[in-house]
């Protein structure tokens, strides 16, 4: 018996983490269960790793001593962050029916599910996580769109797509996992040209000078590396990846961040993220690219 005899085909047709790194930021993934997480995707079972904007409803909060109170918090969060999703895929352009998409480290797959909802066509999603694409894909079995919107465990430098097979492609806070140039250059062979691309990312500040503490933080609590504004600007030029919009949602940030403070799902890196965006150090941009 030879060794191929014995190997199951799983192990075969699911290739192991490039690197050490990717391994860990696997098992991170595999095993994350944060409250603020799991609760918020209750609310309506789009699940998020990513965070919010938008202006607070305070409305919708109502008194702060009321009863219900955190019940209402959660449910605002919520809505910012798939607000956020929402100005990600305004930011796609016209998507047909037919058009198949890909999210670039995907997550849970809140995004993938909006993708579809609004443009009916296929998402197609790729994490490091088997547990989040196993998550992902009964999500999407529940809601009967199995067919069309599908997690798999891949590296996104290396994804399972053809050539120019795909129409727009995006990362939503997923790219500081990974270097620029490798990332956008994988993005450039699968789309087609004219295609879209598109992320929302949390990115330090040139003018600022050098990461700041708050951003050391920020990477030490996630496994990530964040990257400077300057180097995404970089990768995608030298990636046939030319910039259509580039928009500062640093100050639609702000009152997420201001509203999970005062939360009872705290993780404890809001200090972080707040006093960086505050400071100047750290931005939160979206860049929307033209493959050409
Ligand atoms: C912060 S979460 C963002 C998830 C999702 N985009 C969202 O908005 O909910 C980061 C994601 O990036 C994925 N990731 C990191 N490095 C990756 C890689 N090399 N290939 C594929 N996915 C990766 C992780 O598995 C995780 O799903
Ligand atoms: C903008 C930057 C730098 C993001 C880093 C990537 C990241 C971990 C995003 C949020 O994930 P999450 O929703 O799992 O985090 P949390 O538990 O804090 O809500
Ligand atoms: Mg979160």
């Amino acid at each position: 018996m030879t060794t191929a005899d014995i190997t199951p085909t799983r192990t075969a047709a699911i290739p192991g983490p490039a690197t050490s790194y990717q391994g860990d930021i696997a098992r991170y993934w595999d095993h994350e269960a944060r409250p603020v997480n799991l609760r918020l995707g209750d609310v309506d079972g789009l699940y998020h790793h990513h965070y919010g904007i938008g202006d607070i409803d305070q409305a919708a909060l109502g008194d702060p001593n009321g009863s219900g109170r955190e019940e209402r918090v959660i449910a605002e969060l919520h809505r910012l962050e798939s607000a956020q999703t929402d100005v990600l895929l305004d930011n796609l352009g016209h998507v047909p029916r037919e058009a198949t998409l890909v999210d670039a480290g995907c997550g849970r797959g809140g995004s993938m599910v909006m993708a579809h909802q609004r443009f009916g066509c296929h998402v197609e999603g790729v994490t490091l996580s088997a547990k989040q694409a196993d998550f992902g894909n009964q999500r999407a079995l529940d809601l009967g769109i199995d067919g069309f919107v599908r997690s798999r465990v891949a590296n996104m430098l290396d994804m399972p797509f053809g050539t120019g097979q795909v129409a727009a492609s995006w990362n939503n806070e997923s790219s500081m996992y990974v270097d620029l140039d490798d990332l956008f250059g994988e993005h450039s062979r699968i789309l087609e040209v004219g295609g879209r691309y598109v992320t929302i990312t949390g990115c330090w500040n040139p003018v600022y000078g050098q990461p700041s503490k708050w951003v050391s933080q920020i990477n030490a609590h996630f496994e990530c590396n964040i990257h400077s504004r300057r180097e995404y600007l970089r990768a995608m030029a030298d990636n046939r990846l030319v910039p259509q919009a580039v928009i500062d949602l640093t100050p639609a940030t702000v009152p997420y961040w201001e509203l999970r403070a005062t939360s009872s799902l705290v993780t404890g890196i809001e200090e972080a993220f707040l006093s960086s965006y505050r400071d100047g150090s750290f931005q939160y941009v979206l860049i929307a690219a033209d493959r050409i």
